[in-house]
């Protein structure tokens, strides 16, 4: 797990960017992992910039959601859907068309999950996946208590949950869905490189959790140790809680003091 510790959202949002061009670069029609929440909007608008500026292109990629709540009618404007297309799609040349996330409006909803996780190893699994963690360590929607090697199905959310995402609701923890269909933690372990953000004070102690505590179902990102390829990128205030932090600092600051050897 590479864990990388910024000054600030700026400098995470193009770290974030950076991650997924140089997938983009290497192979132009990447399956490209999208998540929402706020952590990841930097990393969206950086990717804007690029694309406005002629330096990168999406048009060929194709991208997955990792979640979405279950009822909210497919205009609602927090449908993470609609949330994708407002923050992502209009931003960047990717096809619509091929922007894809689970359907929480289906009549057969377990259905609609194995249909999802049929869509994604179709297109041969995702390169690079975009993460944010809840403040209660959950990925995607997997809550606490989440099977490690779960798959896309229905979940219900936390009251934490609900709660932390009433923001988007006008502060109404009524009007945040009970339901959601989520990518599961097994689903999410398979793309080939997952990049986690994370940002602010409220989320320092799930850092802590994830990079440096137990692998436990408790905090579901903490299964991130078990992946071979983990970048977290953090700013100064989520990472505030790490142990270790003066040295994930010192192996990032530079040059490796084995190179040269
Ligand atoms: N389902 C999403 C998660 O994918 C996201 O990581 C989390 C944190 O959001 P934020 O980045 O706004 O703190 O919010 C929601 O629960």
């Amino acid at each position: 797990m590479e864990v990388v510790i910024l000054p600030d959202e700026d400098r995470v949002g193009l770290a974030g960017a950076e991650a997924i061009a140089q997938h983009v670069a290497r192979r132009p029609d990447a399956v490209l992992g999208l998540a929402t929440g706020s952590s990841p909007l930097r990393v969206y608008r950086e990717l804007g910039q690029q694309v406005t500026r002629g330096e990168l292109s999406l048009a060929q990629c194709r991208a997955f959601l990792l979640d979405e709540y279950v009822g909210l009618a497919a205009d609602h404007p927090e449908g993470y859907r609609a949330v994708i297309e407002r923050e992502f799609v209009q931003l960047v040349d990717i096809d619509p068309a091929n922007v894809r996330g689970p359907d929480g409006l289906a009549h057969d909803l377990s259905a609609a999950c194995l249909a999802y996780e049929q869509a994604i190893a179709d297109a041969g699994g995702v390169d690079v996946q975009l993460l944010g963690v809840g403040s209660d360590g959950h990925i995607a929607f997997n809550e606490p208590g989440s099977s490690l090697a779960s798959r896309t199905r229905i979940k219900t959310l936390t009251a934490l949950t609900r709660q932390d995402n009433a923001r988007f609701f006008g502060g109404e923890v009524e009007a945040v869905p009970a339901h959601c269909l989520t990518q599961g933690v097994g689903t999410i372990l398979q793309a080939r490189h997952l990049v986690l953000v994370a940002l602010g004070e409220g989320k320092a102690h799930a850092v802590q959790q994830l990079v440096e505590g137990p692998v436990s179902a408790v905090c579901p990102a903490s299964v991130l140790q078990l992946h071979p390829h983990v970048t977290v990128l953090l700013d100064e205030a989520a990472a505030s809680r790490l142990e270790l932090r003066d040295y994930y600092r010192e192996t990032f600051s530079g040059k490796p003091a084995w190179q040269g050897f």
